[in-house]
């Protein structure tokens, strides 16, 4: 979430608070293929935790209540500065069932909930439609039809139905509120999404309990505990109670109760077995801070303890400063043996973790590391050369690439598009061009697109498109979501197949691009 997240890689700082892997699923593989972690040991399984049975909020009526327009804790008027860490304001006065007319625990901003002198919207037909991300297959069990329609119904209203959710949750539970980032801007969508995700995968089970193994796992460094998730399921069941107005019965209920219990219980024997194998989150102390343009910074941090990665691989990342707040970056080098690990950094405009990390951090500073992730990773049983499309900061895991196939000894051929918005934002364009010179296999190609350049002019797509072939490449691309999009399209119209293009979640990047 962050309060429970994860997949592919990153760089990502959006403006407001979130944390964690739950945008970040890409089910691009299946569980067996999952290298996330080089040493875990397959072996060991911890005892399954059982999940307490969740109980909905609220009752019939209280679905037609109106909520009291009162801020929720961390839901803009009440809200704190992100940096404050103090706790001492729960709302222990308004530890209360949302309730009858005027006692309901109000949603964030005060949205408008159905006031009890309305009247209840008339049921209309929500089935949803073929295009609807939550089309039903013919072959969707009954559950999976449930589910569906229900998210089907809330999807329009969903930023109503996550503040709901996040109100009776601070309010029913306001021991949680300290789990979860003082703003909860970006936080608001991330959790909500990721419970409908799970729930869409629910006739997929191998690629469901990868996405939620990855994210019991990740929420380890959250500090969430099982005893966490029936809250959580009990306030989810009280948001779609209130607003799936058309699609809840009994039945529903019941299905949605189903699914949440087994995704929880996925969650929590997931984060109790890798408690056996890594620690929740590692800090980690800057050691090297280079500013290499006004806005972007190359940082090295020295780890309290090994930690291993594969290149390629991105993290979760959270500062001193704004507690909570985790964004992800990727690893700008391949494991190295004195264990550091770096990232390339842009500030981006109201960007909390990216400006701190760039104007704000020096040597000396410790920062918390969540646990590695992401596919987009050298298969070295391949021969296949390697095409490379880094955009921006996006070259940072496209450099640990490079250094990975150097380190395997292999030659195989890697070819690099390089592509920034003018020749000044080419920051790293000495350190490729000097792996270039080292390795005859390597070729690095910088493409600018915004300005005038002595290299090549454009977007990456097109540059990519003049050279070639490159029927015997496996393709990878890091960037910015649309020149991701734009380079699939492309890397697809020239005959690559998609199996054998890798690249980060691009909801994620577009969601840490807002
Ligand atoms: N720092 C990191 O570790 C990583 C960062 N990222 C992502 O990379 C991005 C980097 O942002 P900036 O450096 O500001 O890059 P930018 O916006 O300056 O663009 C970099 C390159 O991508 C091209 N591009 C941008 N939009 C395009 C489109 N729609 N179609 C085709 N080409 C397009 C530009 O022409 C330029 O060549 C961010 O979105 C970040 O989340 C991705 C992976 C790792």
């Amino acid at each position: 979430m962050d309060a429970p997240t994860t997949t592919s890689s990153a760089g990502s700082d959006g403006s407001g608070g979130n944390s964690g892997d739950w945008g970040w699923f890409t089910p691009s593989r299946k569980p067996d293929e999952d290298r996330r972690a080089p040493d875990r040991r397959s072996g060991e399984r911890a005892p399954s935790r059982p999940v307490n049975p969740i109980r909905p909020v609220g009752t019939e009526a209280d679905r037609r209540a109106p909520a009291e327009p009162a801020p929720a804790p961390g839901s803009g008027a009440g809200d704190r500065h992100p940096g404050d860490r103090r706790t001492d304001d729960r709302r222990t006065d308004d530890r209360r069932a949302p309730g009858p007319a005027g006692h309901g625990p109000a949603a964030p901003g005060c949205e408008e909930h159905q006031r009890p002198d309305e009247a209840p919207p008339a049921p209309q037909d929500v089935r949803p439609g073929p295009d609807s991300p939550f089309a039903v297959p013919e072959t969707a069990s009954p559950d999976a039809i449930l589910l569906r329609r229900t998210m089907a119904e809330v999807e329009p209203v969903s930023d109503k139905v996550t503040s709901y959710f996040y109100a009776l949750l601070f309010v029913q539970h306001p021991e949680l509120r300290p789990l979860f980032p003082a703003a909860m801007d970006a936080q608001r969508d991330r959790l909500f999404k990721a419970i409908l995700t799970a729930a869409r995968l629910v006739d997929d089970p191998d690629i469901l309990t990868e996405f939620l193994s990855r994210l019991g796992r990740g929420h380890r460094k959250y500090g969430t505990q099982p005893e966490h998730y029936p809250a959580v399921g009990e306030c989810l069941i009280g948001a779609l109670t209130r607003y799936a107005v058309n699609t809840w019965n009994d039945e529903a209920e019941a299905a949605w109760v189903r699914a949440y219990t087994a995704i929880s219980q996925i969650m929590i024997d997931s984060a109790a077995e890798d408690e056996l194998i890594a620690p929740a989150w590692w800090q980690a102390e800057v050691v090297g801070h280079e500013l290499r343009t006004h806005d972007i910074a190359v940082i090295t941090v020295r780890p309290d303890q090994p930690y291993p990665f594969l290149a390629g691989q991105y993290t979760s990342l959270e500062t001193p400063w704004w507690p909570r707040v985790w964004r992800h970056y990727s690893f700008a080098a391949a494991p190295r043996s004195d264990g550091l690990l770096s990232f390339h950094v842009k500030a981006v405009p109201a960007g909390w973790v990216s400006s701190a990390l760039v104007h704000r951090a020096r040597p000396g500073d410790v920062i918390r590391l969540g646990p590695p992730a992401g596919s987009m990773t050298v298969d070295h049983a391949s021969d296949n050369g390697l095409l490379c499309l880094g955009g921006g900061t996006g070259i940072a895991p496209i450099k640990a690439l490079v250094e990975d196939v150097a380190d395997h000894g292999r030659n195989r051929s890697v070819e690099v598009f390089y592509g920034a918005r003018n020749d000044r934002d080419l920051y790293d364009i000495d350190t490729m061009l000097r792996l270039a010179q080292k390795h005859p296999w390597l070729a690095v190609r910088p493409v600018v697109s915004d300005g005038p350049t002595n290299g090549l002019s454009g977007r990456l797509p097109d540059a990519v498109r003049q050279y070639g072939p490159w029927h015997a490449f496996d393709a990878y691309l890091s960037g910015p979501p649309g020149m991701i999009r734009s380079g699939v399209d492309a890397l697809m119209g020239i005959g690559i197949p998609s199996h054998r293009i890798r690249h980060d979640s691009i909801e994620e990047l577009a969601a840490a691009a807002e």
